[in-house]
Formats: structure tokens, sequence, C-alpha cells
């Protein structure tokens, strides 16, 4: 298999061919059976708390469309942005607490620091998202990636830990075209090929979320290579809409690169997996 990807010959049924954990026993995405989830009063209120400056840039990895937040914090605790991308650098003093973009509450305990979000979809309106709800499929997903910054020094060490992420998943359901999503889809066209990134600042993602943040929550891993066992999953209840023009730029993005025969990246969605004996809780 060349680099995995989402087409026949290195999609989804190929990546445990390289990443074994594929067949592991705590596998995302997975069909959410709401009859059988289970109400848990011990479960806390999400409490999403973003800085809009510390947005950097939007990029094509050649899988998704991300925006990439600055996740750097040195031991001053002043918040460090590399010179290259021209942004000003800020600090706080030491006594005011950092609340920049983290989450907490819900299912988890510590502050997980934002990292990116990114998006899933598929080549039609019908069926692009990653989990589904009672074998139910919205078009698209969007994921807010976040680390565990207290225990864990870098995003790939919290990736090799079984409580290092938290991602947040919203549906998006076809529908209203979505004033806050246009400020993605409208800069698209700007990395369409692979690898392609630009300056996205000012950008809050609680723009994104529904009004209403219940959710369920189960312990899952990443829905791409590699794979790892340590994504705490908490997924949104209630959709976002999105209209099939801004869908159709988001299948407009290009999954190769500069020097190689174009291919449009049409559907970027990994299948749900087996539950294995796995519990799903509500708030
Ligand atoms: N869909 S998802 O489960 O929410 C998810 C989460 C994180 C990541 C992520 O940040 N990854 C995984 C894939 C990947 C691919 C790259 O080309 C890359 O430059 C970075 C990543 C990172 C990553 C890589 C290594 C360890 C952990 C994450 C991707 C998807
Ligand atoms: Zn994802």
């Amino acid at each position: 298999m060349l680099h995995w990807g989402y087409d026949e010959h290195n999609g989804p049924a190929h990546w445990k061919e390289v990443f074994p954990v594929a067949n592991g026993d705590r596998q995302s995405p997975i069909d959410i059976k709401t009859e059988e989830t289970k109400y848990d009063p011990s479960l806390r209120p999400l409490n999403p708390s973003y800085d809009p400056a510390s947005a950097k840039i939007i990029l094509n990895n050649g899988h998704s469309t991300s925006v990439e937040f600055d996740d750097t914090i040195n031991r001053s605790g002043s918040f460090q942005l590399n010179r290259s991308n021209l942004l000003s650098e800020f600090s706080c003093s030491d006594d005011e607490p950092t609340t920049a973009f983290v989450l907490t509450g819900g299912p988890l305990s510590g502050t997980y620091r934002l990292r990116q979000i990114h998006f899933h979809w598929g080549s039609n309106d019908e069926a692009g998202s990653e989990h589904a709800v009672d074998g139910m499929k919205y078009a698209a997903e969007l994921h807010v990636v976040h680390w565990n910054a207290e225990k864990y020094s870098s995003f790939v060490e919290a990736a090799r830990q079984s409580d290092g992420l938290a991602v947040m998943a919203v549906f998006l359901k076809i529908g209203e075209c979505n004033p806050q999503l246009k400020k993605i889809t409208d800069r698209l066209d700007t990395i369409r090929i692979k690898g392609k990134k630009a300056l996205f600042t000012n950008f809050d993602p609680s723009c994104l979320l529904p009004k209403s943040l219940d959710y369920w929550t189960y312990f899952g891993s990443l829905t791409v290579p590699p794979l790892l066992e340590s994504v705490i999953w908490i997924v949104l209840r209630e959709p976002i809409s999105v209209c099939s023009e801004q869908l159709a730029k988001f299948r407009s993005l290009l999954s190769t690169a500069e020097d190689e025969v174009a291919c449009c990246l049409l559907r970027n969605f990994r299948p749900p997996q087996p539950l294995r004996g796995r519990e799903v809780r509500r708030n």
C-alpha cells in the first residue's frame, strides 16, 4: 500500500496492513445506538473557552482541511507565536489565568488544549459523517482536536496516551448555508493543492458549535492512521447546518500535490468500527 488515503487501493479496508491497531478494541468512529447509551449523572457540562487570537493557519494535508491553532506555551506561561508567521508575540503575565482555547468539564478530568479543527465529508450529501446515530449518517462531521497539556508535554506524546486526546465531534446536517462555516469554505480555493497553507487568524471555533452542548461520550481512537487509541470522544447530539454548495467546496480540494495528477478529495470518512463491548454514556 502506498500512502494511506480513501481510494479503493489505499482506503480504510487496507489500513490494517500498515497499522494493525485498526483491528483494536477501542477504534473509532462508531454507530451510536441511542437506546443503548447510558445516562451518567457524574458527567459535567462541557466548557469550551477559545481565544480567537490563537487561530493560525488553514491547511490542506491531503486527507482533510484543518485550521491549526497555536498550542505552544513556554515555561513563563506566556504564549509564544513563532515569528515566521509574522503574528505578533503576546504574553500574559504569570498571575493571569491563561484560559485561552481549552476544553474542560464533560467527561474530562483536567484541561485539554485546542490543537486543530478539521472536517470529514462524503462524495454525496447523504453520507459523509464518520460517526452514525442509529445507523443514520450526516452529510459531514467537524472534529475539534484537543490534547491533555496538563499531563503531557506535546501533542504527539499525548497522542500515544490512553487519556491524551479529547475530540469534540459536531455533525453537519444538510440545510441552510452556514455563515460561520463560510469563513472556512471561502478560503478553500486558496489551498486546493495538498500541502498548501494560508494565514487564518481571529477565528473562534465556538462559532461552529450548536446551541446545545449535550453529548455522548466514549473511549476511542484517531479515525485516521496512525489510528492511535488515545481519544476521549465527545459527540454533540445537536447538528449544525451546511448547504450543498459549501460541501461541494470541500470536495474540490485535491488529495494530490503540485507534481502529481490532480485527484479530488471526494470523501474522507472511515466507516463505523466494532464497539467491542464499550459503553457510550450521555449527559
Ligand atoms: N479524525 S480525528 O481522529 O479527529 C484526528 C485527530 C488527530 C489527527 C492528527 O492530528 N494527526 C493524525 C494524522 C496526521 C497526519 C499527518 O500528515 C500529520 O502531519 C499529522 C497527523 C496527526 C498526528 C500524527 C502523529 C501522531 C498523532 C497525530 C488526525 C485526525
Ligand atoms: Zn477527524
